[in-house]
Formats: structure tokens, sequence, C-alpha cells
């Protein structure tokens, strides 16, 4: 259906127009094989097995994560197996490895995407970029996409509480005439609550400035100042920590979910309303440049570089992780830890 977005017209399509019982009877002759079992392939799996699909999942051999696949009830040799032998079976071939990975595994896989397949994404990504991923894709299979807007552990989460994450999908190249039907039920299938319409392109520019950007980077950024500027000036490390995060996670943040940022302002104090009116305009304007740089950065291949430079050298896990452990040894994030074990409900 056309949805209004403000004064904006966008094409979405919810559950109701496009229920689980079509979506399965459009893919009641495929196989889903979902490939790479990290953070999104377990998600939108386990999802799809639940929604009644035939589903596999092809993952390597030797890994935690094919440990992990056991673990969740993946039966190796029948729901379960090598990535090859994944691909060979599967006639929607839903490519979750790492955006670096792909690269590695592309000459495998398009091997075995034979005419008629789909090839479906969650990201743009190496579509997009393809001078530097070399992800060409053959004419006559469905190119699709469907990314969930959240982290994959969401996705599954949303779904067993019978709740649904939003996602975006798109259609790069109908090599079937099947397209929107597949990509639509695929959709449905791994539990979004909603599908609104992009294209390739955007979706990737639009993510990687987000996940960049107010979602991931730009809130650290703003965490860690403010809580600087509150201990320099002789704030203890929890008192900091609440004003800066537990506050905002545990009980505004809700507010600002349920029913828009005006809605939690009208539940905080007249003073807290007066002060947010003053300042938010003041931190926009600090921070707008910034976001301009990084835009510019994403839309100019910059970015999309980087990851794929940091992503493909074989350390990189170790290398990520002890970048995660220095937040997590930071003073605010170690403050963090004691708050929230302080919740009655973690008690
Ligand atoms: N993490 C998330 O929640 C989200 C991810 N996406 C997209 O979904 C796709 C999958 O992302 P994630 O689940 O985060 O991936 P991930 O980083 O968790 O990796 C997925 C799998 O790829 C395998 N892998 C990586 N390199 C490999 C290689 N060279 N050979 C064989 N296997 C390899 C890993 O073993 C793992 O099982 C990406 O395109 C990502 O941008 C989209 C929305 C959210
Ligand atoms: C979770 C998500 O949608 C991200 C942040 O874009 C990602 O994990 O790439
Ligand atoms: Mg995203
Ligand atoms: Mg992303």
């Amino acid at each position: 259906m056309k949805l209004k977005f403000g004064s904006v017209e966008e094409n979405v399509v919810t559950r109701e127009e496009f229920p689980l019982e079509k979506a399965r009877e459009v893919l009641k002759d495929e196989v889903i094989a979902v490939l790479g079992y990290g953070v999104q392939g377990p998600g939108q799996a386990l999802n799809l097995k639940d929604n009644g699909f035939n589903v596999i999942v092809g993952q390597r051999k030797d890994s935690k994560t094919w440990d992990k696949a056991v673990a969740d009830g993946w039966v190796p040799g029948e729901t379960l197996f090598e990535l090859e032998e994944a691909c060979e079976k599967g006639t929607i071939i839903q490519f979750l490895l790492s955006d670096a990975g792909q690269i590695a595994l592309w000459p495998m896989v398009k091997k075995y995407l034979t005419p008629g397949k789909a090839l479906y994404f969650s990201h743009g990504f190496g579509v997009t970029y393809k001078e530097k991923t070399g992800i060409v894709p053959p004419a006559d299979v469905d190119v699709i996409l469907v990314a969930p807007k959240g982290s994959g552990t969401s996705l599954r989460r949303m779904f067993v509480e019978g709740r649904g994450l939003n996602s975006s999908y798109a259609i790069f190249q109908d090599g079937t005439g099947k397209a929107k039907d597949r990509v639509v039920a695929l959709g449905i299938g791994v539990g979004s609550g909603y599908l609104f319409e992009t294209d390739f392109y955007r979706e990737v520019t639009s993510d990687l400035t987000g996940e960049r950007g107010t979602l991931m980077g730009a809130i650290q950024g703003i965490f860690a100042a403010q809580y600087e500027v509150l201990r320099a000036n002789g704030h203890t490390p929890s008192e900091a920590f609440n004003e800066t995060v537990e506050e905002l996670t545990q009980s505004l943040m809700p507010l600002v979910a349920e029913n828009g940022m005006d809605w939690m302002y009208a539940n905080c104090s007249t003073t807290a309303q007066r002060g947010a009116l003053d300042w938010w305009k003041p931190f926009r304007d600090a921070t707008k440049p910034v976001f301009e740089q990084l835009y510019d950065s994403v839309k100019t291949g910059k970015e999309a570089q980087k990851s794929i430079d940091s992503n493909s050298k074989s350390d990189y896990r170790v290398k990520l992780e002890e970048e995660l452990k220095e937040l997590r040894e930071s003073e605010m994030w170690q403050a963090g830890a004691v708050v929230r074990k302080l919740r009655p409900e973690n008690n």
C-alpha cells in the first residue's frame, strides 16, 4: 500500500496485505539456503523454519558457529551443510556471510547460481560496490534484498515475542519475473513486521550512515563527551553514568519508542523541557558538519573500502575484540556493568 510519511508517499507491504499463508504458497517449492550463521543467519533461518518454510543452513564446518547451528537444532547432513553443498541444494541463496566474507566466497557461490535461482542479500553492499567486491550476478537469476533494520538478535527475539522488526526490501534484478513475490514472501518469512521499499544503493548508503551515526557511532561519542565533562567536574562514576546512559535506556527511550520525542519531553519536568528545547538545536548544529563528512565518506565509497580492507584480514576478529575490550574497560562502561547489576530484575 501507499503510505504518507509526513508529506512523502512511499510503498509499504504489511502482514495484512501479504499474510504468511501467501508467503508459504509463493515459496512452497523453494529450498532456502541460508549461508552464514553469524548474527543475521540464525535470526532469519530460525524464523523461516518456525514459519514453516523449507530452509537449510550452510556454514563452515569446524567453526564455533557450526556448533551453534547444531545447538539450535540444525541437523548435519539434513538441514546443515558445508557452504558449497548448501549452494548446490538451495533455489534461493541467502548470502548472509559478513560483507567481507561474501567477497571471498563469491566465486564459489556464483557457480551455483543457475537460471531461475534467487540471490538474496540483507545489505546493498556487495552489489553496490561491485568494483570493490567483484559481485556481479548472472542475468538470469533474481537479485533481491531484505534488510532487517536491526540486529539479527533482535529480529529473533521480537519474533519469539510475537512482534516484528521492520525491514527494507529491494529488487536489483528480476531475472525470472517472480522477484517481487519472492522478495516480499521472504521478507514476511524472516519475521519482518512490515517492509518498506528501497533500492540497493539507498539501502547501503543509509545503513552505513545510520550505524556510523546516531545508531552506534555518534551515540557512543556523545555519551563519552558528556560523561567526561561530568567526571571532570567532580561527579562520581555512578552519577555520571546514570545521567548519561541508564536513565536514557531505562526510562526515556521507551517513551520515545512508544510515542515520539514530544511525548517523552511531555512526561518530564517543565524545567527539563525548557532546557531540552533550548539545547537540541546547538547540538544539531555542532554535529551536523560531522554527519556531512560521514555521508560524504559513505557516498564516495571510502567507508566501504575501509571495512573491506580491515575485515578481510585474517586476524580481524582478534583486532575487533581488542577494540571492544577497550570500550568495555573504559570507566563509563565499567560503571555501567555495576549499575546494571543493581537493577532489581537482575538480582
Ligand atoms: N549483524 C546484523 O544484525 C545485520 C547484518 N546485516 C547484513 O547481513 C549480512 C550478514 O551479516 P552478519 O550476520 O553480521 O555477519 P557476521 O559477521 O556475523 O558473519 C556471518 C557468517 O559469515 C561467516 N564468514 C565470514 N567470513 C567468511 C569467509 N571468508 N568464509 C566463510 N565464512 C565466512 C562467519 O563464520 C559467520 O558465520 C551482511 O551483509 C550484513 O551487512 C544487515 C542487518 C543487520
Ligand atoms: C543492526 C544493523 O542494522 C546494522 C547496525 O546496520 C548492522 O549490523 O550492520
Ligand atoms: Mg542496518
Ligand atoms: Mg549495517
